[in-house]
Parts: C-alpha cells; sequence; structure tokens
C-alpha cells in the first residue's frame, strides 16, 4: 500500500465516554465486521478484560475505507501498562479523543491530551453521546476552547447509534497526516506489543516505520542483536491475514520463530540483518516490575502446576517475573515481580482461574536498597528476608512522582491524603476553571499500599493517578515482624517508616486478630522491630466445639455445618499450630482511617 494512502491512529477516552462502542460502529460500518453476532467490544479480546472493562493488551485492526487502509490502534487504559501506551500512540499519527456530551471533559481526558500532544499526534475531537437527554455538546465545545481545542474541529456522534460515523471516518482520512514515506530505507519496524501463540511462537504487533519486510527475510531485534528468519507477515483484519510483505508506514504482524516472548520486548525495533538501520527507534525500555509479592499454593502439593502455570504466563507477558522461594511460614512458592497492583491482580485471577488453583498472595513490596556496615550493598524485595537491623546502615526505598487530575472541591482531602502517605507537596496546576492538578513525590511502597482506593473513595471516584519513577532516596525505615503464637511468620513482615512504626504495629495486630479465626487454644499476636515488642494482642480461645451444638440434632445439619467449616478453610494455610487465612496476609496492606 503507498504510504499516502495509509492511515495510523487511536482512540484516547476518559474511562466509560465510549471508546470500544466506537471501535465497533467503524468496524461495521466499514464492514471490516460483517458477522451480527460479533461479539461486542471485540477489540478486547481477553474474558477478564471484558469483565474489569478495562483495556490490559493493545490491539490492532485494519479498515479499508474508499481505498485508504485505516489502522486502529487501540492502548491499553491503566497506569501500569503506561509504557505501552507511550508505544501505541508512537505507532500513530493522529487520535481520536472521544468525550462524553453529557459528562464533559475529564481529568483522564486532559491526561491522554497531553500524552497525544507529546506524541505530536493530529488530535480529531469526538463529541459523543449525543443521543443522550442530558447531552451538552455546546458545554463540551466551550470546555474545548478552554484547553486550547478548536471547538469548530469537533465532530458529533453517537458511538450507540451510529450517528456521523462516516464523519469520524472522513476526518481521519482528511486530517490525520500519512505516515513518512521511507520504504527505501533500511527496515525499521516498532514493536508495540506481542502476544504468544504455541503454534507460530510471538507475534510481533508492529509498525512499519521505515523499509519493508517480507517471509524469509532475516531479522535482527536492535536491542539484544538476536536474529530469526521470517515466516510470515500479515495485518489484522481483524483476524490475522497473509501479505506478501509489510511496507513503510503500514501496521501488522511479523512471526519468526521466537519461542519466548523476553527476546521480543515491546519497543523494540526490527531490521533486517543484511541490510541493518544504523539507529534503533528512540524510546527503548526495559520494563522492570515495580511490585513484588510470594505467590504459594494452598495446598504444598500444586507447586508443580503453580511452577508450570506461571512459566506458560511468562510466555505472553515479558515484564512479570518469577523465582522459586521459600518461607518458614508457607513453604515452597514463588517471589513474583508486576508492574503494579492491576497487573498483580490480573495474574493472581488468571491463575486461580484458568488453572484453578488456590493461593496463598503475600502483601506486595517494592525493592529495597540497602547499605551494610560491612559496606556490601544488597537489593531485597522480600522483606522476610532484610538483614538484623543492627547490621544496615542505610536504606533507601524507591520514590516517584505522582501526577493526581481532580476537581477542585477535593483538593484538600487529596492533599491530606497524600501527606499522610508521606507525600512531598511539588506543584499545584489549574487545568481549567474547577479542575486541578496535584504533584507529589511519594515512595512508592506508599502508592502501592491502598492509597488508589482512599484517593478514590475520597473523591467521590473522581480522581486519577499516575506516577513515574523518580529514582531511590534514602528512608527511616525499618522491619515490622508479626509474631502469631510466638512464632515469627515470615510471609507477614513489612517494612515501614520508623516514626509510624507504633500505629502500624498496633493497626495491624488488631486487624489480624479479626481475621484469624479462634482455636481451641489462647493465641497472641504481636508486632516486633528489631526483636523488641511494640504490640500486642489476644485471640481468646473457643469455647465450644462447634459440633456440639448439634448432638442430638439431625444428621443432615450436622453435615452442612462441616461442609461449612470446610469451605471456610479453603484458603487458610496452617502455620505452625496456628491456621491463617489468605486475608491476613492482605490485612497488610490496609490502612486505617486513623493509623
Ligand atoms: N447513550 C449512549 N451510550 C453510549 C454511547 N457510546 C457508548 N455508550 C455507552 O457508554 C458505556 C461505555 O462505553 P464503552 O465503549 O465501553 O466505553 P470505553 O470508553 O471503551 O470504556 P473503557 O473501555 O472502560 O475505557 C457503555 O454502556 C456504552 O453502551 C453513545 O453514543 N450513546
Amino acid at each position: 500500500m503507498q504510504t499516502d494512502k495509509i492511515r495510523n491512529f487511536c482512540i484516547i477516552a476518559h474511562i466509560d465516554h465510549g471508546k470500544s462502542t466506537l471501535a465497533d460502529r467503524m468496524l461495521e460500518y466499514t464492514g471490516t465486521i460483517t458477522d451480527r453476532k460479533m461479539q461486542e467490544q471485540v477489540l478486547d479480546k481477553m474474558d477478564l478484560e471484558r469483565e474489569r472493562g478495562i483495556t490490559i493488551k493493545a490491539q490492532a485492526v485494519t479498515i479499508e475505507y474508499q481505498g485508504y487502509e485505516l489502522n486502529l490502534i487501540d492502548t491499553p487504559g491503566h497506569v501500569d501498562f503506561a509504557y505501552e501506551v507511550s508505544r501505541s500512540l508512537a505507532a500513530c499519527e493522529g487520535a481520536l479523543l472521544v468525550i462524553d456530551a453529557a459528562q464533559g471533559v475529564e481529568a483522564q481526558t486532559m491526561a491522554n491530551i497531553y500524552l497525544a500532544l507529546e506524541h505530536d499526534l493530529e488530535i480529531i475531537p469526538v463529541i459523543n453521546k449525543i443521543d443522550l437527554p442530558s447531552a451538552n455538546p455546546q458545554r463540551v465545545k466551550e470546555q474545548l476552547l478552554d484547553i486550547g481545542i478548536d471547538p469548530d474541529e469537533a465532530i458529533l456522534a453517537s458511538a450507540k447509534k451510529g450517528t456521523n460515523i462516516d464523519q469520524i471516518l472522513d476526518a481521519i482520512v482528511n486530517r490525520v497526516p500519512a505516515p513518512y514515506n521511507g520504504s527505501k530505507n533500511p527496515l525499521k519496524s516498532l514493536i508495540f506489543d506481542t502476544l504468544y501463540d504455541s503454534y507460530q511462537g510471538v507475534i510481533a504487533y508492529v509498525r512499519i516505520m521505515e523499509g519493508s519486510v517480507k517471509k524469509g527475510d532475516k531479522i535482527l531485534l536492535m536491542s539484544n542483536q538476536k536474529s530469526y528468519e521470517v515466516d510470515e507477515v500479515g495485518i489484522f483484519a481483524p483476524a490475522m491475514q497473509k501479505k506478501d510483505e509489510l511496507s513503510s508506514g503500514e501496521v501488522g504482524y511479523i512471526i519468526s520463530g521466537i519461542k519466548d516472548v523476553r527476546n521480543c520486548r515491546v519497543g523494540d525495533t526490527i531490521t533486517l540483518k543484511k541490510n541493518p538501520a544504523e539507529k534503533a527507534l528512540p524510546g527503548y525500555q526495559k520494563v522492570q516490575p515495580m511490585v513484588f509479592s510470594g505467590l504459594y499454593p494452598t495446598d504444598n502439593s500444586d507447586y508443580e502446576v503453580l511452577k508450570e502455570a506461571l512459566e506458560k504466563l511468562q510466555l505472553n507477558d515479558a515484564s512479570f517475573t518469577f523465582e522459586p522461594e521459600t518461607s518458614e511460614a508457607l513453604g515452597f512458592g514463588f517471589r513474583c515481580g508486576f508492574l503494579g497492583l492491576l497487573h498483580m491482580e490480573v495474574i493472581q485471577e488468571r491463575l486461580e482461574r484458568e488453572y484453578d488453583l488456590d493461593l496463598v498472595i503475600t502483601a506486595p513490596s517494592v525493592e529495597y536498597q540497602i547499605i551494610k556496615k560491612s559496606g556490601e550493598e544488597l537489593r531485597i524485595e522480600n522483606p522476610a528476608a532484610f538483614p538484623e537491623q543492627g547490621e544496615i546502615d542505610k536504606i533507601k526505598e524507591p520514590f516517584v512522582t505522582a501526577e493526581i487530575h481532580l476537581p477542585e472541591e477535593y483538593v484538600g482531602q487529596a492533599m491530606e491524603l497524600c501527606q499522610d502517605n508521606r507525600g512531598d507537596f511539588k506543584d499545584m496546576q489549574y487545568i481549567d476553571q474547577d479542575r486541578v492538578t496535584l504533584k507529589y513525590e511519594m515512595p512508592l511502597s506508599e502508592i502501592i499500599t491502598d492509597f488508589f482506593n482512599q484517593l478514590k473513595s475520597k473523591t467521590r471516584g473522581y480522581a486519577t493517578l499516575d506516577y513515574e519513577l523518580e529514582g531511590y532516596k534514602e528512608s527511616k525505615l525499618v522491619k515490622l515482624d508479626i509474631l502469631v503464637n510466638k512464632d515469627v511468620v515470615d510471609a507477614l513482615s513489612t517494612i515501614v517508616h520508623d516514626e509510624h512504626s507504633y500505629q502500624e504495629g498496633n493497626a495491624l495486630v488488631r486487624r489480624l486478630k479479626d481475621v484469624i479465626p479462634r482455636h481451641m487454644f489462647k493465641v497472641p499476636i504481636q508486632a516486633a522491630v528489631g526483636g523488641k515488642i511494640i504490640a500486642r494482642v489476644n485471640i481468646p480461645a473457643m469455647r465450644k466445639n462447634v459440633l456440639q451444638k448439634c448432638y442430638g440434632g439431625d444428621i443432615s445439619r450436622k453435615r452442612k455445618l462441616l461442609e461449612k467449616q470446610k469451605e471456610g478453610k479453603k484458603r487458610m494455610k496452617q502455620v505452625g499450630s496456628v491456621e491463617i487465612p489468605q486475608e491476613a496476609f492482605m490485612t497488610v496492606l490496609e490502612r486505617d482511617e486513623n493509623a
């Protein structure tokens, strides 16, 4: 395809403003998808994703329209996947900016506009949902003017009813610039997503920036200098459709027998071995996990099943890491690394759903840098593995710059929350009359606890959060140990700020008291720092055997009670003589309002 007939674009929107519905409607209108029974929202392929209503994996689809090839690249919608978003945007020349006609410009709309501007994309505003009785396109136009976008360029549409879809398609053809024509240059192809297929190996989603590629070519991945032979190239229409060649400006896939996604990373440049590009495309980063936690099977005999499941998941996800770990309390398991909390939850859910595993997952932690008095430097992401307090000279922890977009009326509450979480105020700016962006420097460990949930609840769901890693800084941190029935439960240890250790120790033992069931004996729960007990509560002994209640009663009731007990036990882990439920390992994460 000639480059002047190609348009590459993405759709950006605040959550629920209608991005997926609009994509569906464009596919239908152009006959890209004719099946009446088309599954709703084809672009969100994974079930899990559909249920949660978020886009995790970037996807692409080629639409034919009036002799043009329009490539729609879907972008993930969560801060954990910010790097994938940036690479998807780097593959485009234009963006449809979808705004709900009733809700107007929201915080995430702004964050998206900044991203699009950063990538120099042509922005086409689409005011969606004009069929709603509460739609107020005029107000949205005024908001657009406020934020420096020409309101006359906005297209009024209803993705639901299919109104003005043709105008949107025409605008893509007429306003989005054609890609640069570099077909004579050496191949430079940007990987913006990858997928693993058990038959074909890694499928690289690519945008050809310069040159061309076809079956039989020897390609080179520029970051690791690995070379492969191309088995197949093609486009997503939306199913995979083989092509003879992909050339400058086009979007599609390359399959070349790569067996491990870790060798084919998002953001890397593919070139040809024979005639390689001099320089890789800018912006490549090897994405590193930021959040770590232990994953243990509740039933120790499931260890091998868990290992195989993790290996399979990793085939598809280069940013997820794992290695074997043992815990005195939990036995054999794995230390896993994730991009963020959502990524962690998604992986946990997939393991439980697709592999039918019952798991105990320990509270997430960041990676700390420890400088010992001996001068030795360690990097540790498992609190249980911390050296003795006396051996430590300095502890450094990762800090982020957090950007919170929110309506002005919630600024007070949000600032208080940031301060409670060791946030250091940096900046506050008005986006428009009543919207504000707050900037704080904060420890990553505070963000990965309950911070986002609390921010949402304090702002009635209106705040959005983005964060970027800044680097490591020294902090006064200590390890908080938890003893259950006088034994340290290593999987419950956490790292806390020295000044907060008493409060947090107290709050934590109290929360644990609520979730650990009563036993036949009294169970003391203690918190300790450096061997010194700083808090204690007792779980009193159970008075009677539950079954005694049923003496003489009918047998079915007795059985029901036993089954109920069994059900309750499912997620329990026997630690010494005490049974600890899964919940306990996550209570570490919660915060008391007054803690
Ligand atoms: N009335 C009306 N509803 C719409 C329109 N477009 C989308 N919706 C509805 O708005 C809701 C959100 O639409 P989605 O397409 O899922 O929104 P999204 O932006 O993709 O949401 P996320 O994927 O969660 O970010 C759904 O219930 C749609 O049916 C429209 O033009 N009019």
